[in-house]
């Protein structure tokens, strides 16, 4: 274990951490090499077996909507192509990903010490709360599908593209306004600057995970952390290590 100082940023501990899940609770490796490819495998068949499920019917036209005179499945696999974050492709993706968890094809990995540092602060009476451009119900398997057990009953909220897309300010005012938080309250944790500078705009504490596994290039803007054990020793919040039972 590499031993490091950190320094605290603030003294007084945010109520309500906000989470982005792929660079910062679950390597992008999981993603974009277990969960995108089983998506893409799955997609052309599951939107013929299912053509009558409202949640395919509903994105199947709002894809021709967004892309008039295009064949919706190839729409669909041009985004992926592009990891393009359209609310249509994440409502499929997380359907196809819920056969695989309900399978047994598919089981969530987290970061090691993302599970202790929920529990400890899930325990401490701390509102824990995701937001990703993965559909709230993709998140909601991720999360009740990990190699730790079902970690869902730690959440307040799972929060998505409905809130609006990650790199808009306006998106993190909604999600205030929302959920009832304070922007000084509520620290938004996530690996894209991009994101953090347009929650910080809202207001909101931030903080840039910066994985090694996954390569992300520390900015300079907002403290960074390179595992939970650091967020908590940046923002005061319960060391996770010292809830472990
Ligand atoms: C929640 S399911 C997998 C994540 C996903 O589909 C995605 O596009 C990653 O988005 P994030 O906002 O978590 O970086
Ligand atoms: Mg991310």
């Amino acid at each position: 274990m590499i031993s490091r100082t950190v320094n605290p940023v603030v003294t007084t501990p945010p109520k309500v951490i906000l989470l982005d899940i792929e660079g910062t609770t679950t390597p992008v490796s999981f993603v974009h090499k277990v969960l995108f490819p089983y998506a893409r495998a799955a997609l052309p068949a599951l939107t013929e077996r299912r053509a009558a499920d409202s949640v395919v019917k509903e994105a199947l036209a709002e894809t021709r909507r967004m892309a008039p005179g295009v064949a919706p499945v190839e729409q669909l696999m041009a985004w992926m192509d592009a990891d393009a974050k359209m609310a249509p492709l994440k409502a499929l993706q997380g359907l196809a990903w819920a056969e695989g968890y309900a399978d047994g094809t598919l089981q969530a990995t987290l970061f090691p010490d993302v599970p202790p540092a929920l529990r400890a602060w899930h325990g401490r009476g701390l509102t824990l709360a995701v937001y990703s451009s993965g559909s709230a119900a993709a998140q909601k398997l991720i999360y009740g599908h990990t190699t730790d057990g079902d970690l869902t009953p730690l959440f307040s909220a799972f929060l998505d593209l409905e809130m609006g897309g990650k790199k808009e300010a306006a998106s993190y005012r909604t999600i205030l306004a929302t959920q009832g938080w304070k922007a000084d309250e509520v620290l938004f944790v996530s690996d894209v600057v991009a994101e953090l500078d347009a929650a910080s705009e809202a207001g909101l504490l931030t903080c840039q995970m910066v994985r090694a596994e996954d390569g992300t290039v520390a900015g300079t803007a907002h403290p960074v952390a390179h595992d939970m054990t650091d967020v908590a020793a940046l923002f005061a919040l319960p060391a996770p290590a010292a809830d472990r039972s």
